[in-house]
């Protein structure tokens, strides 16, 4: 796979499976940390930071979905890449459906941030990048701690009064998130990417037990931390959102669709049909990304035609109680 080492790009670098034929996530390399203190390194500021993202990948949605729900898009800019990723890694292609131009550096490779963050980077270039515009850097490169810094440290500078991380519910939400990680949001690449049989056949039962136990937890409670949409609810939802039209057939998470099970279907539904939620989901993006950038996968780059799901279909889970955060709610 491809990598910057020491600053220069390799396309032959680093492999993604370990003896064993498991899927190895590499951890990403920037750190540093948007804070709420104007004395900080980075502090909280609106109109000084920028996300790189591609709307195909549920990281970088994570990231898309914080700032659509709190009201954050005039505080920070987005600029999207080609879903399609060939070996020169992410690109911008402003001629391209939903892509945009790199506004802030002009560059028309991501690599070309992180050297520039970095000139001796050695990592992959992963999406999202938070960029802070005033000293020319990545803030930092985790989806999860991009998303907690603009829940908690761009509180002040949010349109919208919308805590996904409420006091009381914080424990839960960082063990949930913890919780779901790994056979859940990883799985679903643990099972895509595995070489060999073993590795797959465990990733996909630790996929399914994992979305089985959820579904039963939602049958009592409207959202994963209980009664109030949180952090944990937007890890989930950008795995669920692609599970049915890209993990189900491209990875072969195949034992079941979302939409066969009984709650985490509507809950999916719920997710989609809260205000802002559905403007940041482009299946267009999602689709061609997956089948058409992993050549090891889908070596034909067909992309799979369905299935055709109704997200804004009924799904009467506010009778549960329970409520979206009261600024989302559309005025009566
Ligand atoms: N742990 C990172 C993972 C990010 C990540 O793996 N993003 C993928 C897209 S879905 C990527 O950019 N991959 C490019 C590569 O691995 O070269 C996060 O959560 O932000």
């Amino acid at each position: 796979m491809n990598m910057l080492v020491d600053g220069e790009w390799r396309t032959d670098a680093y492999e993604t499976t370990n003896e064993e034929g498991e899927f190895e996530r590499q951890s990403t390399t920037f750190r540093d940390e948007i804070v709420d203190d104007p004395d900080a390194q980075f502090p909280a500021e609106a109109g000084r930071y920028h996300l790189y993202v591609s709307k195909a990948c549920p990281w970088a949605h994570r990231t898309l979905l914080v700032r659509a729900l709190k009201g954050l898009e005039d505080a920070i800019t987005v600029d999207v890449v080609d879903p399609y990723r060939d070996e020169g890694g992410w690109q911008f292609t402003p001629e391209k459906d939903g892509c945009t131009p790199d506004s802030i550096n002009g560059f028309d490779y991501l690599r070309e941030a992180y050297v520039a963050a970095d000139p001796d980077a050695t990592c992959r270039v992963t999406v999202p990048v938070l960029w802070d515009k005033k000293e020319d850097t990545i803030v930092n490169n985790e989806s999860e701690e991009i998303l907690r810094m603009l829940d908690t440290e761009m509180d002040r500078v949010a349109d919208r009064d919308v805590d996904l991380y409420p006091d009381g519910y914080q424990d839960e939400i960082d063990e949930i998130i913890d919780e779901i990680y790994e056979p859940i949001n990883n799985g679903v690449y643990r099972a895509g990417f595995a070489s060999s049989q073993a590795a797959y056949d465990e990733a996909v039962e630790d996929l399914f037990a994992a979305l089985d136990h959820w579904d039963s937890v939602l049958g009592d409670q409207r959202y994963l931390a209980g009664d109030r949409l949180t952090e944990a609810d937007i890890c989930m939802f950008t795995t669920l959102v692609r599970f049915d039209q890209v993990y189900h057939t491209h990875f072969m998470c195949n034992r079941q669709h979302v939409q066969e099970y009984d709650n985490l279907w509507p809950y999916l539904r719920d997710l989609y049909q809260t205000p802002s939620v559905a403007e940041t989901v482009d299946m267009a993006h999602i689709k061609e990304h997956y089948y058409t950038t992993h050549p090891d996968v889908n070596p034909s780059g067909i992309v799979a035609a369905g299935p055709d799901l109704d997200f804004e279909a009924d799904h009467d889970r506010d009778e549960m109680g329970g409520s979206p955060p009261e600024d989302l709610l559309p005025l009566a």
